[in-house]
Formats: C-alpha cells, sequence, structure tokens
C-alpha cells in the first residue's frame, strides 16, 4: 500500500466517514487526497484528518492509482464526463464506485472507457471502523482486490459478492440499514420524552441501551431471538410491547421496506 494513492472525488457523509475510519486505523494521510466542489467540506476533512485537498477533480484524477467515485448517484454522469474529456488515460487506474443505483455497464459508458472497477456498497459506521462494504469486482486482478480490502477492511467489515445484483441487495441490508436502527431509536427517545426524561436523558437512555444490546449480539454466539426471549418474562412487560409490535406485523414491515429499498435502486439503474 506504500505506493497507492487514493483519490476520493465528491468529499461528502460517505467519503467523510470512510476517510475518517482508514485514518482511524493507521492509513497515512498523506496517500489520500480528496476533492470536492466545496471548500468548507475540504477544510473539515483536511482539518479532522490530515489528508491532502483538491477542488480540481482533475488533479485529483491524475494523481491517483485507486479512484473513489462519491457523489450522488443524480451527479455522477456529469462527473465522469468531465474524466472523459480530460485527455488523462485513466486505463491503468482502478475506479471504485460507491453510487447506489448505477451498473458496471453504465459507469463504463459514463466513462467512454472499459476501465476496471469495483462497485462498493459501504456505510457510515465506518466512520468507527464498524463499517460494512460488499465489493463486486469488474475486471480487476487479485492484487488489485487485495489492495481494495485492504482500505476497506481498515474501516470495518468486507464482503466480496458473486453478483452485481447483490449490490442492491445489499444496499438493504447495511448500506441504508444504519438508518433503520436510528428511526428506530428517534421514536424511543422520542418517547422517552413524551413521557417526562429530559431531552438529555432521553438520548443517554436510547444509546445506551442501542449500544447495549448491538454488544450483546455480537459479545455472544447465541440466536438473537434468544437474546430478546431472555429479557421477555411470561407474563411479564416486554411481551405487551412485543405482541404489539406483532400484531402491526413488524417483521413484514422491515421485510416490505427493505424489497422497497431494492425496487428503488434497480429503479435508479434504468433512470441514470
Ligand atoms: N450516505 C450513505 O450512507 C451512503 C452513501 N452511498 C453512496 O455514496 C455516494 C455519496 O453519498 P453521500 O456522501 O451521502 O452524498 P453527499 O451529497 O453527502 O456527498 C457528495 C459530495 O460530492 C460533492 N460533489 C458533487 N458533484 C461533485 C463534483 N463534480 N466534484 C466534486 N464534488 C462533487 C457534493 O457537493 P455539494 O455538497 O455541493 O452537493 C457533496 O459534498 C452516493 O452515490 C451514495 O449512493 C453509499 C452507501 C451509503
Ligand atoms: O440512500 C441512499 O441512496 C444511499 C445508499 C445507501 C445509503 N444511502
Amino acid at each position: 500500500m506504500s505506493q497507492t494513492n487514493i483519490a476520493f472525488i465528491g468529499t461528502g457523509n460517505m467519503s467523510y466517514a470512510i476517510i475518517g475510519g482508514m485514518i482511524k486505523n493507521g492509513f497515512n494521510a498523506s496517500q489520500i487526497i480528496a476533492t470536492n466542489r466545496n471548500q468548507t467540506k475540504l477544510d473539515k476533512v483536511a482539518s479532522d484528518f490530515g489528508v491532502q485537498t483538491q477542488t480540481d477533480n482533475l488533479i485529483a484524477l491524475a494523481q491517483a492509482d485507486i479512484i473513489v467515485l462519491s457523489v450522488k448517484p443524480q451527479m455522477m454522469a456529469e462527473l465522469c464526463q468531465t474524466f472523459a474529456n480530460s485527455g488523462i488515460d485513466y486505463s491503468n487506474k482502478v475506479f471504485v464506485s460507491v453510487a447506489a443505483g448505477i451498473t458496471v455497464k453504465r459507469l463504463r459508458e459514463m466513462l467512454r472507457s472499459d476501465v476496471k472497477l469495483i462497485r462498493c456498497m459501504p456505510n457510515t459506521p465506518s466512520l468507527l471502523g464498524k463499517g460494512v462494504s460488499g465489493l463486486f469486482s469488474a475486471g480487476t486482478s487479485d492484487a488489485e482486490n487485495s489492495t481494495v480490502t485492504e482500505i476497506f477492511s481498515s474501516t470495518g467489515i468486507v464482503m466480496w459478492l458473486e453478483q452485481e445484483s447483490q449490490i442492491n441487495d445489499i444496499i438493504a441490508v447495511t448500506g441504508s440499514s444504519p438508518a433503520y436502527f436510528f428511526l428506530f431509536m428517534e421514536a424511543i427517545e422520542s418517547k422517552a420524552k413524551a413521557l417526562g426524561f429530559t431531552p438529555e436523558q432521553a438520548r443517554l437512555l436510547v444509546q445506551q441501551t442501542a449500544m447495549g444490546a448491538a454488544q450483546m449480539v455480537e459479545s455472544q454466539s447465541i440466536e438473537i431471538s434468544e437474546l430478546r426471549n431472555n429479557v421477555t418474562s411470561k407474563g411479564g412487560t416486554t411481551a405487551q410491547a412485543i405482541a404489539h409490535f406483532q400484531q402491526h406485523n413488524l417483521t413484514q414491515t422491515v421485510a416490505d421496506a427493505m424489497d422497497a429499498c431494492i425496487a428503488r435502486a434497480e429503479q435508479m439503474e434504468t433512470e441514470l
């Protein structure tokens, strides 16, 4: 990795989280260049993590060996057009796209080149080294895949996928799902406030409980349903709450929400 330069094109929420995870896990800041059209966001990533910054994407493209495309999917065509028109030879570089809903085929059309490409679906807990990144290779070598594994392993766990369509599945399972957990926590926080806890107390109570529950799942090799059963005393309070969730089909609601997530990724593939 000592010689590999990595450019993040579009430094918003996701790049910030990946870069943060990389730096906290020992990556050399001088290997990383972050770009954005917004200098304020670049100032923050430079001051927080010490990486190089650049508002000119083409300078970053020319300098880097690995180019992480991290703009919103709707901005990708415009960005790639500037690359395709630049005259820079990127045939030996590896592109990593974290964008939802843009296929390898479409990215290569946008870049007007049969580039070496990896699709990656990360998530924002990468910032804490607790991320998940689903990876799919298109035309990259084992050595290049190892390098990209090393990058994303520094932000959490990595899973290589056999089929490109699994990127859409993993969006529903890990890319978008931090937001599902946040929504659930928001709901508990909101009710805690309604019950009279101060905002500070409500936040503390919900975050500590969520963290404790997640760490129990991680540290104990028993089924999650058993952990739930251990809380649920027969004829007790939890049983009443769980019964209410079940009457309202929580499990099916979650499955339907994940299907909606996948359907949107598939729809984006036809739009972008
Ligand atoms: N957020 C998440 O949890 C996840 C996001 N992703 C993917 O990551 C990508 C980025 O998402 P996210 O970080 O949330 O989005 P953000 O909007 O937070 O970040 C993208 C940044 O790119 C900047 N930008 C847009 N066009 C250009 C350009 N031509 N040159 C340089 N910078 C540019 C934007 O600037 P400006 O602020 O001016 O618009 C913005 O700051 C998306 O494709 C998304 O699908 C994948 C997994 C999870
Ligand atoms: O909401 C989105 O489209 C992106 C992809 C996964 C998480 N955020």
